[in-house]
């Protein structure tokens, strides 16, 4: 789907409320049925005591004339109308809600993109299986669990992955299962449950896995000493015996970026911090704090910046605008893993607020914003990310470059959605009201590879930030040198 549901915040707050609906439906469902079922249980019991006194004396019954004729009324007009009452279905009006509202749900594609980024937030963060399906999350603890249908899940999914981290996803499904009791949607019982669960794992070859789920189901047995089961399981368990465990894939050792954003660099704080109160009258006015991180290429913090209201102004010009983010790639716009987010691009002209926040911007990098492209404002959801890259382009293939960038943080992020540069070794938590900034290309107007960078997947929370790209056109000492070449006029 385009819409990318899971890495959305605003399309899960959509199947928050779709969800909430859906279970209203069902009750006024339930509601309907009941109330049919309580007018069979009012009638029937003083049907069945006429009728069990007509039987305990028939003759005596029948020969009065008016239980006969009652009856014979009763035979003809009542119970035709019974037969058109069970016939008649009820919540007619709720199964077209759902079946209308199905379009809504999301997709296998959508369910997809929700595996890959449980693996990957697996992946980033080190997060063992066990913790993220009981909610603890860099080992806070949080109001959330997963259940067997949930491990379940994303086991099957990672078997053509990663065979060996489906192993520890199905493991806790078994784990589970021993201490839960499932709750289907049709309320199979406990016992066939369990079979289902370990006929589907033997299917894929997890055989002690699959065994200690069949054994959890030999025990719910009535009669467990059936040769057919017993047979099965010596089958399974022959099977376990020479199965050989998978490992996870080796665990690849983290790469910089992925050290990065668990925030194990070895980092000293900020250089240098100061205030910026130099030329512009502003500054004067409302000096701001600058913490530099680097100083060659220069990689600076803005500290509060920008206010919440300026900030929540923003973001409600961005909001009914965002779009899957796309990245340029051989000249076509692709949507792929490398970054997942929304986006849109806000004039800095657009109103009183944009143009102010132009002016500090200017100020407070002392460059010249003509030409620059538009602030761009980014949303990540869970697992958003944007992977280590350069903002500028191809080397000297194009006319103006992105000289620097201006990154402001328009919120905390509860876990993850750092901004990393891998080859400094730094690592910047997004806190709302402040600007990174950096410079991406040298004096003499070459481009600075050292600036790579990105930002990490969100694993809690979510993540608003926006950008000014600073253009070399205006700003560039070297543009101004090259006059001065030999053959320039
Ligand atoms: O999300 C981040 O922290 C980095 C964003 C970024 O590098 C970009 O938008 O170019
Ligand atoms: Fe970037």
């Amino acid at each position: 789907s385009q819409k990318a549901v899971f890495t959305s915040l605003e399309e899960m707050v959509r199947l928050v409320q779709l969800e909430a609906d859906f279970i209203e439906n069902l009750s006024s469902y339930a509601d309907e049925l009941e109330a049919k079922l309580k007018k069979l249980k009012r009638v029937i019991p003083q049907m069945q005591s006429r009728s069990n006194e007509a039987l305990h004396q028939v003759e005596n019954y029948i020969s009065n004339p008016i239980n006969a004729f009652s009856l014979l009324r009763r035979m003809h007009e009542d119970w035709q109308e019974w037969n058109v009452f069970m016939e008649t279905s009820v919540g007619q009006s709720q199964v077209k809600f759902f079946n209308k509202a199905r379009q809504e749900l999301p997709t296998t594609a959508d369910l997809y993109e929700a595996y890959s980024s449980m693996y990957r937030l697996q992946k980033a963060y080190n997060l063992t299986v066990k913790d993220m399906s009981r909610g603890i999350l860099n080992g806070k603890q949080y109001d959330a669990s997963l259940n067997a249908l949930d491990t379940y899940a994303i086991g099957k999914y990672l078997i053509k992955v990663d065979r060996g981290v489906a192993g520890e996803w199905f493991t806790e499904t078994s784990e589970w299962l021993k201490q839960h009791t499932l709750q289907t949607p049709i309320g199979d019982e406990r016992e066939k449950v369990l079979h289902l669960f370990a006929q589907a794992i033997l299917d894929y070859k997890y055989y002690s896995i699959a065994l200690t789920i069949f054994d959890q189901a030999l025990l719910l047995a009535s009669n467990s000493t059936d040769p057919a089961l017993l047979s099965k399981r010596s089958t399974i368990e022959e099977l376990s015996r020479r199965e050989v465990k998978e490992k996870p894939k080796a665990k690849s050792k983290p790469t910089d970026f992925e050290i990065g954003c668990r925030g194990q660099y070895v980092q000293q704080s900020g250089l240098m911090c100061t205030y910026k109160s130099k030329s512009p009258a502003f500054l004067r006015l409302a000096p701001i704090k600058m913490e530099v991180l680097v100083l060659d290429p220069l990689v600076v913090i803005f500290h509060d910046v920008l206010s919440s209201r300026e900030i929540d102004g923003l973001q409600e010009i961005a909001r009914p605008h965002l779009e899957r983010s796309m990245v340029v790639k051989y000249r076509a716009n692709v949507q792929g893993k490398h970054r997942i987010s929304a986006g849109t691009w806000v004039e800095r002209k657009y109103n009183n607020l944009t143009w102010r926040i132009e002016r500090r911007i200017a100020d407070m990098v002392d460059l010249n914003l003509e030409g620059s492209e538009p602030f761009y404002v980014i949303n990540y959801g869970i697992g958003g990310q944007y992977k280590a890259h350069w903002d500028f382009f191809g080397a000297d293939t194009v006319e103006d470059n992105r000289l620097a960038t201006v990154l402001f943080y328009m919120n905390d992020v509860e876990q993850g959605g750092a901004t990393v540069f891998p080859r400094l070794g730094q690592t910047v938590r997004a806190k709302r009201g402040n600007a990174l900034f950096w410079y991406n290309m040298q004096h003499n107007g070459t481009v600075d590879d050292r600036t790579l960078h990105g930002g990490c997947p969100i694993l809690v929370g979510s993540k608003w930030i926006f950008t000014q790209w600073i253009s070399d056109l205006p700003n560039m000492f070297h543009r101004l040198c090259r006059k001065q070449e030999p053959n320039a006029v």
